[in-house]
């Protein structure tokens, strides 16, 4: 069994990893980690979570700079389900023993390094960790997971846009002058655990933000090697992201050109469903799959793509233990698959 223990499990995507990695054969969680000033240092998962209670008991410790340099040698796996400065300030120190660290936060996504400090507001400082972490869009880059010491597991919104958009770009059917547009709704527990005013029960409502300046923008154009319109949106529900992907084709392709693409992509993925019929949210909250679904007009080459996903499995918690079983050599879809039963 790999030791593995997750710094960041009293939040939402935390959680959601201790829930998977519990019921994982080849994963043993040994350990759950907040912050050292954390109001919820010494409580029980299950006390902040009740549906863990008698299934998932365990600690939540406060974690001290001294215990943070034991734990890159204590064990094969850690999880930073913390925020972006968090997992800037520690990757560094994980990194330096025997852990092959997955963070779950955007500091290790984008290469440049102009663009994070626009789009995340702080320098990076950690140039050579940056080079060599490893971005984890699980479907698409096994062969680099494998080898990794630290994979940046992409953004919600990114996971669903590109696992839509890939294979299109792979097998060059997009038309070279006109830009994807993307337009996304996404739960609230895409904003965390924290309280905050904008995502307030009596606040939200479905409502456009970040428009033109989101981080996720330039995550999706780096990955994808062209630009992209993306509108994510703030929806009154709990989990899940529908992402609605409108791109013109080349001039010429044909409907059964697009159905190879997702299909020599995707077909023999349990994690990707290519389905018959355009997919809700209430389909994958709570799962692991990403759903797709298009429709190409061959007379004006507008192609339509819905991308659905669990934005705290698939989107986060899931596509991080996707990324470990890769790196560990388990299926890419163990512990996963089943969640939907
Ligand atoms: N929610 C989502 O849908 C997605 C989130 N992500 C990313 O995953 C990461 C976790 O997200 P999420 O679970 O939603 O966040 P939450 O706000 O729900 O949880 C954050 C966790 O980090 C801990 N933490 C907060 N501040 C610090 C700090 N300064 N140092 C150390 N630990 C800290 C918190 O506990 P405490 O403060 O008590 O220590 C908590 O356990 C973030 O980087 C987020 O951007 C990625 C994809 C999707
Ligand atoms: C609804 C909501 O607020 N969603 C978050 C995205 C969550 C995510 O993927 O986060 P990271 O890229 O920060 O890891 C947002 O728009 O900031």
């Amino acid at each position: 069994m790999m030791k593995t223990c997750i710094v960041g499990a009293s939040g939402y995507t935390g959680a959601e990893l201790a829930a998977l990695l519990a019921k994982h054969p080849g994963f043993e969680l040994a350990a759950l980690f907040v912050s050292q000033g954390s109001q919820d240092a010494g409580k029980l998962l299950s006390d902040l979570y009740g549906r863990f209670t008698g299934l998932l008991d365990m600690p939540l410790q406060p974690l001290s700079q001294d215990r943070l340099t034991q734990l890159a040698t204590e064990y094969d796996l850690i999880f930073l389900a913390t925020p972006h400065e968090a997992s800037h300030e520690w990757a560094a120190t994980l990194t330096a023993g025997k852990a092959v660290v997955m963070d779950l936060s955007g500091a290790f996504r984008l290469k440049d390094k102009d663009i994070f400090a626009r789009f995340y507001g702080f320098a990076h400082e950690q140039p050579a960790l940056l080079q060599d972490a490893v971005y984890g869009l699980a479907d698409w880059h096994g062969e680099k997971i494998r080898q990794a010491k630290l994979v940046a597991v992409p953004g919600c919104y990114p996971t669903a846009s590109l696992t839509a958009l890939k294979p299109l770009q792979v097998c060059g059917l997009l038309d070279e002058q006109q830009w994807p547009v993307i337009n996304a709704v996404s739960g609230v527990s895409g904003a965390g655990r924290k309280a905050a005013l904008n995502s307030s029960f009596c606040e939200v409502s479905l409502q456009a933000y970040g428009v033109l300046g989101h981080r996720h923008q330039p995550e999706i154009s780096a990955e994808l090697g062209r630009q992209v319109i993306f509108t994510p949106h703030l929806g009154n529900f709990k989990r899940g992201i529908l992402a609605t992907v409108t791109v013109k084709v080349k001039a010429g392709v044909t409907a059964s050109q697009v159905s190879d693409a997702y299909a020599s992509a995707y077909q023999s993925n349990p994690m990707v469903r290519l389905r018959s019929s355009w997919p809700k949210i209430d389909e994958v909250a709570g799962t692991c799959y990403c759903d797709l679904h298009w429709k190409l007009d061959e007379n004006s080459g507008h192609l339509v793509v819905t991308s659905a996903i669990d934005n705290l499995l698939k989107g986060a918690a899931a596509q991080a233990l996707q990324c470990a079983n890769i790196r560990f050599g388990f299926a890419p879809e163990s512990g996963l698959a089943e969640k939907a039963l």
